[in-house]
């Protein structure tokens, strides 16, 4: 098991990001506040997906912050990520924990409570609540978990909740409030203007609210 006591969690989308470069993108985002990166690449074969992974790593590593791959355990490996991200119709946490071993953070997407008393979520080292809003970046999702949805999730785990979906400055606030741990973003960081900017917008909401709570 690892640690994972991030805030503000980048997704990647070559396609949200405008035509502007990923690479580019990824660290204007970190200098806003961004603490951990997906690498999140639908389209491309594992072998364009390792080289992509392992020029975003040496990105990442310059600020000493963590690469999550989505869904791909050979990527994740090859490029001896931080960790991966998996949902219910990638391989499940327990299998990528075999492969992995204690050494990788693993992400658990749910979108059904009967998951939470898995051993896929005993195993994983945060937990997705997928999505809170519903969103256009993604629609093959179940239900929308709501604010609502992650109080009574809070209350049945101790594990990092992870907000993902519809997420920007103006509802960061409260869905920490409600009891998430970090929020996920991908366009209202890879499609905004200035995406240094509106990243710190969101990480001062997320601050902001974090401390009221306490
Ligand atoms: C942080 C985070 N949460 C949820 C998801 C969604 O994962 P999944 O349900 O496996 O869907 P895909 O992203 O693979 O399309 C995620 N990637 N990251
Ligand atoms: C990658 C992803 N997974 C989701 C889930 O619900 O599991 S929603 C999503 C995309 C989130 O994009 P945006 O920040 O643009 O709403
Ligand atoms: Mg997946």
């Amino acid at each position: 098991m690892m640690p994972f006591s991030y805030r503000l969690y980048l997704v990647t989308d070559e396609q949200a990001c405008l035509g502007r470069d990923l690479f580019w993108v990824v660290e204007e985002a970190i200098k806003g506040g961004v603490d951990v990166v997906q690498l999140r690449e639908k389209q491309l074969d594992t072998p364009a997906f390792i080289q992509k992974a392992e020029r975003l790593k040496q990105l990442l590593d310059k600020y000493h912050v963590p690469l999550i791959i989505n869904d791909n355990v050979e990527v994740a490996k090859a490029v001896q990520a931080y960790g991966i991200h998996v949902g219910n119709s990638d391989q499940s946490p327990v299998t990528v924990r075999a492969q992995l071993g204690a050494e990788a953070a693993i992400g658990y997407s749910i979108e059904y409570e009967t998951q939470l008393s898995t051993a896929n979520a005993a195993v994983a080292d945060y937990l997705a609540l997928s999505p809170i809003f519903a969103t256009p970046t993604k629609t093959d999702t179940v239900t929308e978990w709501g604010l609502e949805g992650i109080a009574h999730i809070r209350k049945q785990t101790q594990k990092p909740l992870v907000a993902i979906g519809h997420i920007a400055a103006d509802n960061a606030g409260s869905i920490i409030k409600a009891g998430a741990d970090c929020l996920a973003v991908v366009s209202a960081i890879c499609s905004a203007e200035h995406p240094a900017y509106a990243a710190e917008k969101i990480r001062i909401e997320i601050e902001r609210a974090a401390a009221g709570s306490l």
